[in-house]
């Protein structure tokens, strides 16, 4: 017998055992019945518990720590707030499974969790749980329902566009996107969609009809937020949850890691920004004010001395530290993994900066502690993708940083980055502003391309160049100050992001609004030690222009924290 058929005579029996039993009933209580009450409805049966898919566990045996069971792993999960559970177990017979699925039932029941049953229709009727998850491989969609009934849950797994529409045309309870990140519990999985494609998923499906979803693959306590925040679509239903494995079953404490998965999910994550009607509106008529907030953020930096945890090239370490210093900040150059956790939560106001300029792939598990460790300390982080589109191993880092380290708050490129990041594929011809190979497009198309890019991401992108671009994908403005010098003197640009994450740092409530401090204050600066020049210190080139760049960051700096926003008079911005 396949499948199905073993399945359907398992109905057919219960539904004959049901049958005999109501039967019996009848003619036992007919005789002594009172008169007969005029006729009533049926009452309804009670209402099925809404479906709440906020932590989905599923089960994999071969992942728990030796000597601790799946049932006790189950209910400790349950415990720490696990709303439904799959048992998945790949190796398993039928009869074995049967008894698994028993025992493990009994304990959902319990807690009044639904027990669903991954691929075997049979498996889940014998069971007597509340249904099944079925893939594209197993019994179709129909069949299932057919042998389990309209009530049973029966949630079915989405890897495409394609697979979301048939999905979203049947009358599943759920779907579960997959995989959202690579992961090692499901070698063969499908390649990861990553936030973005879990977001294109969730449009589709809105088109067609309310259906919950759940992401599964990949997800910890270290990318939930980032996962969620991220994968949300603008004007569709967000995800209903996160399904894991090993997150929860290979845990030491399954019921704490199942409370922490539940709290950060519900958690908004510390990077979400405030209702747009919270931020500064980017217009001409409001400069005054978008420029005494930039003072604000520049004054508040001197005054909270924040701390910058670099991860930075070599070549630009001792010129980003003194660049942080002149800002108002306080430079740390760390490139170990044990301690980027410590760093994140050393200081009250910090921030950190990852500059690609000489990583490579042996520096991916530094990159993801640093960010999700900052993440978790809800401290903001700063990505400076140098030369993202020189060569095959900066492309791959710069997008696995995107994808899968954790949450950023600003990129920062030029235009070559930036393009790259985006998927335009720009060849860059070295790592610095103006390598992207001679195909520079126009400032309208860059203009958009940070726009979506920025929409993309979920996070605020800057384009720098000859006028540097700023969008948090609604709001978009140009600032059209700097100094030609500056792209002459190694680390200018790689400095910038010192500054970045020294004003995220104080102030992450509008992070448009700070990074456009941040430019304002590095760009005229540079202006200003271009006209500083006298004949005692005559600024002649980039040898004499960097000391006086820096003095010009250090006095606009000092000017700020004397409320003094004189310096700002030159500024020269677009809003678009
Ligand atoms: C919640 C959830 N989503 C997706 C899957 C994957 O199911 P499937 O495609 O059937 O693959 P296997 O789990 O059978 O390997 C799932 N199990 N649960
Ligand atoms: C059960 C399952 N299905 C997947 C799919 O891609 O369809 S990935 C996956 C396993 C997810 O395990 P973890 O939480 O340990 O990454």
């Amino acid at each position: 017998m396949d499948d199905s058929e073993n399945a359907a005579s398992m109905v057919a029996a219960s539904m004959m055992a049901a049958s005999a039993m109501s039967s019996d009933a009848v003619s036992v209580a007919t005789p002594s019945l009172p008169p007969t009450p005029p006729p009533h409805p049926p009452p309804d049966p009670p209402a099925a518990p809404p479906l709440d898919l906020s932590l989905y566990l599923v089960t994999s045996s071969s992942l728990l720590p030796p000597g601790r069971s799946l049932e006790d792993t189950v209910e400790a999960a349950i415990k720490g707030g696990v709303t439904i559970v799959q048992l998945r177990e790949k190796t398993l017979d039928t009869r074995p499974f049967i008894d698994l699925g028993k025992r493990i039932h009994a304990i959902t029941k319990r807690h009044g969790v639904p027990l669903l049953i991954n691929d075997r229709v049979d498996v889940a009727l014998a069971v007597g749980c509340e249904g099944v998850h079925i893939g594209w491989d197993d019994i179709d969609y129909d069949t299932a329902r057919r042998l389990l009934g309209p009530s049973s849950i029966i949630g079915l797994s989405v890897s495409s566009l394609d697979e979301a529409s048939l999905a979203a045309a049947t009358t599943c309870d759920y779907i579960g996107v997959s995989p959202v990140l690579p992961t090692p519990t499901k070698p063969d999985a499908n390649p990861p969609l990553y936030s973005t494609g879990v977001r294109d998923i969730l449009t589709l499906v809105s088109e067609i009809r309310p259906l919950p979803a759940v992401a599964i693959g990949g997800i910890s306590a270290n990318n939930v937020q980032t996962i969620l925040y991220k994968s949300r679509p603008p004007s569709a239903t967000p995800l209903a949850g996160i399904a894991v494995v090993s997150a929860i079953i290979a845990a030491d404490d399954p019921e704490a890691a199942s409370a922490d998965l539940l709290t950060l999910s519900r958690t908004p994550p510390p990077w979400a920004p405030p209702p747009p009607s919270q931020t500064t509106i980017f217009t001409d008529f409001y400069l005054p004010l978008i420029l005494s907030r930039v003072i604000t953020t520049l004054r508040a930096v001197k005054e909270r001395k924040p701390l910058v945890h670099h991860i930075t090239n070599a070549v630009v370490r001792t010129f980003s530290a003194n660049v942080t210093l002149a800002i108002g900040g306080s430079p740390i150059m760390s490139d170990a993994v044990d301690e980027a956790a410590a760093l994140a939560k050393i200081a009250p106001h910090s921030a950190c900066l990852v500059n690609m300029g000489t990583g490579s792939l042996a520096d991916k598990q530094l990159y993801a502690a640093a960010i999700s460790e900052n993440n978790r300390a809800g401290k903001p982080v700063v990505f400076d993708p140098v030369g993202a589109g020189a060569t095959r191993m900066r492309r791959e880092l710069s997008s696995w940083i995107l994808r899968e380290a954790g949450y950023i708050d600003v990129i920062k490129g030029n235009e070559g980055e930036i393009r790259t990041l985006a998927g335009e594929g720009v060849q860059m011809k070295g790592v610095d502003a103006g390598d992207s190979a001679g195909d520079s497009c126009g400032l309208d198309d860059l203009v958009n391309v940070v726009k979506q890019t920025a929409r993309r991401e979920r996070c605020i992108v800057i384009l720098t160049g000859p006028t540097d671009i700023l969008s948090d994908g609604n709001r978009t403005v140009l600032v059209r100050n700097g100094h030609p010098l500056q792209s002459l003197i190694t680390g200018a640009g790689c400095a910038l992001g010192s500054v970045l994450a020294a004003v995220l740092a104080v102030s992450r409530d509008d992070k448009l609004s700070s990074c456009l401090a941040g430019i304002l204050a590095y760009n005229v600066a540079a202006e200003r030690a271009s006209a500083s020049s006298t004949d005692e210190k005559p600024v002649r080139g980039p040898g004499s222009f960097g000391p006086a760049f820096l003095d010009e960051v250090y006095e606009v700096a000092e000017m700020c924290a004397r409320g003094d926003g004189a310096w700002t008079e030159p500024v020269k911005l677009e809003f678009r």
